[in-house]
């Protein structure tokens, strides 16, 4: 017997996009007792993005491919391998899944890569399983396998508090441009964190809200101006420490006219704020002339959060 092309059903397959993220604005207050710092964070989702393919296997299984992908461990640590084994083992689900993961946020860079696998991995398992859990359900799965984990998944701009999990949206108008000096060297977020912690000494106060109001009045009028001014990260000085030649791509952001830049997140990504789409690339042309950069991305923001591309109609 011959199979004609309808007699073949297709495997089921749901194919999820997450953003990568900048944060804004990053307060950081004293260590708390369970190791965790108390933040306040402007977060906005950009760009560049990770897209991941589940489909179903009798096993977990994940594939990685694109920039940088040999840096990321394929075995159960892998955080998308993680967050599939959790929301099966919370939904009562008997399956397993292979996860193929193409990177496009830089890893270890600190604009949440790991992250933006995660928050892919549950919402394109909860599609593939059809488990019936509720937004808020995933919310709780995502902050229980990382503080940036639930921003991926709401993603536009967003104040983090709490460990950053928490979550009010902000309104923004407009769109923003930045571009990505990308170093092939990563920084480990917790070394960040305890240097913060070193430099900070006794002097460290819980974060305040309201220093953040200009930056929240610039996203509100969408002035691109203002919001570069008012760029802030408490992780900077000790990212800096670290990796002293991070000085370099803030300079030469700074020389090239950028708005404002700043350390993303733990770094040693340094994300600068362009005029318009024409001037992220000449940022990120000026870190490439300049040699400051391993790689250079530009983007846009604020992008949505972690969605479904295609196959959740056949899935399940
Ligand atoms: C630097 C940021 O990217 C800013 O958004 C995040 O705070 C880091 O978020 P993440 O990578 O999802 O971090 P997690 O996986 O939750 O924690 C990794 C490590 O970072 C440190 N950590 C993280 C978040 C936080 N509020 N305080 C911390 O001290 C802790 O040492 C923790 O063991
Ligand atoms: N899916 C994943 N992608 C990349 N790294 C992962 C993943 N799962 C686990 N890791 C491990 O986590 C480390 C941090 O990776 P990630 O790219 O999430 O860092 P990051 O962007 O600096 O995180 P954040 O901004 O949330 O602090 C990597 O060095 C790697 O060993």
């Amino acid at each position: 017997m011959t199979l004609t092309r309808l007699d073949v059903v297709p495997d089921r397959e749901v194919r999820v996009r997450a953003p990568g993220k900048v944060n804004l604005s990053l307060r950081v207050g004293p260590r708390r007792r369970d190791g965790y710092h108390p933040l306040s964070t402007v977060f906005q989702a950009v760009s560049v993005h990770e897209d991941v393919v589940a489909t179903p296997s009798t096993d977990f299984r994940l594939t990685v491919s694109g920039p940088q992908s040999e840096l990321v461990p394929t075995d159960g640590t892998n955080l998308a391998v993680r967050a599939a084994r959790a929301l099966a083992a919370r939904a009562g689900i008997d399956e397993g899944v292979h996860l193929h993961l193409h990177k496009g946020v830089p890893v270890a860079g600190g604009m949440a890569g790991g992250s933006a696998d995660a928050a892919a991995a549950l919402v394109a398992c909860d599609a593939l399983w059809h488990t019936g859990l509720s937004r808020d359900d995933l919310l709780e799965l995502a902050a229980d396998l990382g503080s940036d984990v639930p921003f991926s998944l709401t993603g536009h701009t967003a104040v983090g508090s709490g460990r950053g999990d928490l979550l009010t949206p902000v309104l923004a108008r407009g769109e923003f441009h930045w571009a990505f000096a990308v170093q092939d060297r990563g920084l480990s977020t917790a070394a960040v964190y305890a240097r913060f912690d070193e430099l900070a000494g006794d002097d460290a106060r819980d974060p305040d809200p309201q220093d953040d109001l200009a930056l929240m009045q610039a996203l509100l009028a969408g002035d691109a101006t203002a919001l570069g001014a008012a760029l802030h990260n408490d992780l900077q000085p000790a990212a800096l420490t670290l990796d002293p030649a991070l000085a370099e791509p803030l300079e030469v952001a700074e020389d090239a006219g950028a708005l404002g830049a700043v350390v993303s997140g733990s770094g040693p990504t340094v994300a600068a704020l362009a005029r318009s789409r024409q001037h992220a690339l000449v940022l990120a042309a000026a870190f490439t002339a300049a040699g400051v950069a391993d790689a250079v991305l530009t983007a846009v923001g604020p992008v949505a959060g972690t969605r479904v591309v295609s196959g959740a109609d056949q899935a399940g």
